[in-house]
């Protein structure tokens, strides 16, 4: 593999903006393939911006974003890219069961008649069994736990196959065992060459979930280890605060 096809996710000097909102201002970042990224910031830090700018769902106001070197919107096209948005981004009222969300991430993979194939629904049942989900198939999607709907959508992720797995907040509200199972899985697809960018705000799973993190602050503050990024003085940089120290019982 060449340095430039390892490259999988390029962002180079990005900024976004919502009318006055500046939400990234000159980001840049290189993530190789088969990497775990954690991406760290306090609310309103770009960090969904930035999932949204490289899927190509918001286009920059200046810089760009190449994906294995394409154009964003082609990766999308291609299914070559996953993404788990927030839960407040989806519909939960939406009539369909489980197995019917894991199977959309087939949809880049099916024909126009959508009909699914047997490799497909083994893609499904494989991804419902790595999040443990297999007994609530048949389950209308707004009738699972917050942390099941999660692994849903983790799921479907995976059953897209993508090479590149975006992920807003996978961990928002879900108890330790459903943090380790998503870990692991995330563990498993960079394992398989899959890189993995991942919102999170448990800075102390930081460690265990990635091989290298991201402090944003509209733009890449520190790009380092886990264990670099954790250091008091870069968290103050982002935060204001250290946040280790806001935790109940103090510092970590
Ligand atoms: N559609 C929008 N229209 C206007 N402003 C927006 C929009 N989306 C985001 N913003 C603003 O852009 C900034 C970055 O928001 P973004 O959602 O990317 O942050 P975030 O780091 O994901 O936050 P959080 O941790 O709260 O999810 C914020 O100031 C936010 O209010």
């Amino acid at each position: 593999m060449t340095a430039i096809d390892s490259e999988a996710i390029v962002v180079d000097d990005v900024t976004v903006r919502y009318g006055d909102i500046v939400a990234l201002d000159g980001a840049s970042l290189t993530l190789r393939a088969g990497t775990v990224c954690g991406l760290v910031g306090m609310n309103g830090s770009g960090k969904s911006t930035l999932f949204k700018t490289i899927m190509g769902l918001v286009r920059p106001d200046a810089g760009t974003v190449t994906v294995h070197g394409r154009a964003p919107r082609d990766a999308r096209r291609s299914a070559s890219i996953g993404y788990v948005p927030q839960s407040e981004d989806i519909d939960w009222q939406f009539p369909v069961s489980v197995e019917d969300v894991v199977m959309t991430g087939r949809y880049g993979q099916l024909g126009f008649t959508r009909r699914s194939r047997r490799e497909d629904r083994a893609a499904v049942d494989d991804a419902l069994a790595r999040v443990e989900l297999t007994e609530y198939r048949q389950r209308q999607i707004g009738r699972l736990s917050g942390g099941q709907r999660k692994r849903a959508f983790v799921a479907r992720g995976i059953a897209q196959g993508a090479s590149i797995l975006l992920l807003d907040e996978p961990f928002a509200g879900v108890d330790k065992r459903t943090e380790a199972t998503i870990t692991a899985q995330l563990r498993a697809l960079a394992a398989d060459g899959v890189t993995v960018l991942v919102s999170t705000h448990d800075l102390h799973a930081l460690p265990a979930l990635a091989d290298e993190a991201i402090l944003l602050m509209r733009k890449v503050l520190v790009h380092d280890t886990p264990e670099t990024v954790l250091k008091p003085e870069n968290l103050v940089r982002a935060f204001g605060v250290d946040p280790l120290d806001l935790a109940p019982g103090g510092a970590a």
